[in-house]
């Protein structure tokens, strides 16, 4: 079988950066260790006055396109993932393919856009879209421009302000892929849930404790049916695995949960045996409660021991690298963690050809997805080729009072926009320039 996959990946951040320890603590009255060291984040990216998820997803496309010398003739199918979406019929794929036209010679006239919409899993849906068709043997031979674009900003004051992001992932899904083949082995784990949503309105309602529980319960669930198709997850067969990281606290406690689950009646479980015993089993307790509170005890001895600190800063830790520095960008996120992990691997001059990634994705609502991916020859080259660095190490570093002003803007507010200056020069890039007569919004290319 022909392998399918991604074959090329562009980040782009949003040009401002607000500073968590240093600028948002001091205001919250918090210390700044809840920051860097409960939810394990330091910087938010931010989005300046002219950027928003079609700027930010077309840049990144643009780059992406120019890196691998691409036409739009060479792309099939466009497809855009995001909860930040401003327009409730026309999709962000069209405005991105619009400020791509402007700059290329050809068009995408013949190329099929969408919109794909669950929360944070939107982007991987996204890309099995892309896979589907391919593998279907639709695509004519052309690839398809996979796009997970957000400003990921919450109300003020709501908590989740802590764990605001923007950013856009684009990538490449073509036949005989350069960085990674997608596996036909998927696992769900999907429910009706009322933890995150954006009832007509852009900062979300969000139950945030509750968020965080939902999350766990759909990623045990997906792992339960992962293993039912691909069998019982073995430890050492994972490299690594990158997580959908709203914050890297998030994935601490996902992480310890799925490796309790792998472990389970393994010869982990027995090599820890000595040392905390074994894990709990239901049917050993009167009741539910009592057994929670068993597992709970477990688990906090777990997370002490060294085979599963080893484990954790191998295969995880690794993975939460970019998202420290970046906050949550929603439906790119796990594809950021996907990234910190090969940027790992390179910094480690690690031999990764053939290496698997379990990656597990996770969107409110809820639906959380599992699969495995395996790196293909060119994973090198292409991580090589990322410019995050020199983006992150150029953000404008915005003071408190620069931070209140902007970010009501990013409401789609019509009347602020106009109040507030740009923070950044725009240069070889997509801006939004305004309003259009008909509600539209406007972007130009700035040499
Ligand atoms: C959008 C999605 O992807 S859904 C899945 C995740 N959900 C979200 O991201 C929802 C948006 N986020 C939120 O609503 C909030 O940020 C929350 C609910 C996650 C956390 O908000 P708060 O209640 O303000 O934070 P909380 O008091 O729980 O502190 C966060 C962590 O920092 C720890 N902490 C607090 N102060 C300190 C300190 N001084 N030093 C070290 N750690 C600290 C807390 O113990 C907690 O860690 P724990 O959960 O392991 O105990």
């Amino acid at each position: 079988m022909t392998a399918v996959g991604i074959d090329a990946i562009e980040i782009r951040s949003g040009k401002l950066k607000l500073d968590l320890p240093g600028t948002f603590a001091p205001q919250k009255g918090d210390d700044p260790e809840k920051y860097t060291k409960g939810l394990g984040l330091t910087n938010s990216s931010f989005p300046d006055v002219y950027e928003d998820i079609v700027t930010m997803g077309a840049n990144a496309a643009k780059r992406l396109m120019d890196r691998k010398g691409l036409e739009p003739d060479d792309i099939g199918r466009i497809d855009v993932a995001t909860e930040s979406a401003f327009d409730h019929s026309k999709p962000v794929s069209t405005y991105i393919a619009g400020c791509l036209e402007k700059v290329y010679d050809g068009d995408f006239v013949h190329a099929n856009k969408g919109e794909r919409k669950f929360a944070c899993v939107a982007g991987t849906q996204a890309v099995d879209d892309a896979y589907n068709w391919i593998r279907a043997g639709r695509n004519r031979g052309r690839a398809a421009l996979v796009i997970a674009t957000d400003t990921a900003l919450y109300a003020r004051g709501d908590p989740g302000e802590a764990t605001q992001g923007a950013g856009a992932v684009a990538m490449l899904i073509a036949e005989e892929p350069s960085l990674v083949e997608l596996s036909t082995d998927q696992g769900y784990g999907s429910k009706d849930e009322t933890d995150f949503l954006k009832p007509n309105q852009q900062f979300p309602s969000v139950d945030g404790k509750r968020s965080m529980q939902v999350y766990l319960s759909r990623m045990r669930e997906a792992l339960e049916d992962y293993e039912s198709v691909a069998g019982k997850i073995e430890l050492d067969d994972f490299a690594y695995a990158p997580f959908h990281t709203p914050f890297p606290g998030m994935v601490r406690k996902a992480a310890l949960l799925a490796y309790r689950h792998v472990i389970r009646d393994t010869e982990y479980e027995d090599d820890l045996a000595d040392e905390i015993g074994r894990q709990p089993r239901e049917d050993a307790y009167d009741d539910r409660e009592a057994y929670e509170e068993a597992i709970r005890d477990y688990m906090d001895e777990l997370k002490t021991t060294e085979q599963y600190r080893t484990w954790y800063d191998d295969a995880v830790e690794p993975t939460l690298g970019l998202s420290r520095e970046v906050g949550n960008w929603y439906t790119s996120s796990v594809h950021v963690a996907r990234v910190s992990a090969l940027r790992d691997a390179l910094e480690r001059d690690r031999d990764f050809v053939d290496e698997t990634l379990l990656v597990a994705s996770y969107g409110s609502g809820a639906q959380a997805e599992i699969h495995a991916e395996t790196v293909r020859e060119g994973w090198r080259s292409e991580i090589e080729a990322l410019d995050i660095d020199d983006q992150l190490a150029s953000r404008y570093d915005l003071s408190w009072e620069e931070y209140e002003d902007v970010h009501d803007i990013h409401e789609y507010d019509k009347d602020l926009e106009r109040e507030i200056e740009e923070f950044t020069a725009p240069e070889g890039e997509f801006v939004f320039t305004g309003w259009g007569r008909m509600n539209e919004r406007k972007y130009e290319y700035v040499e």
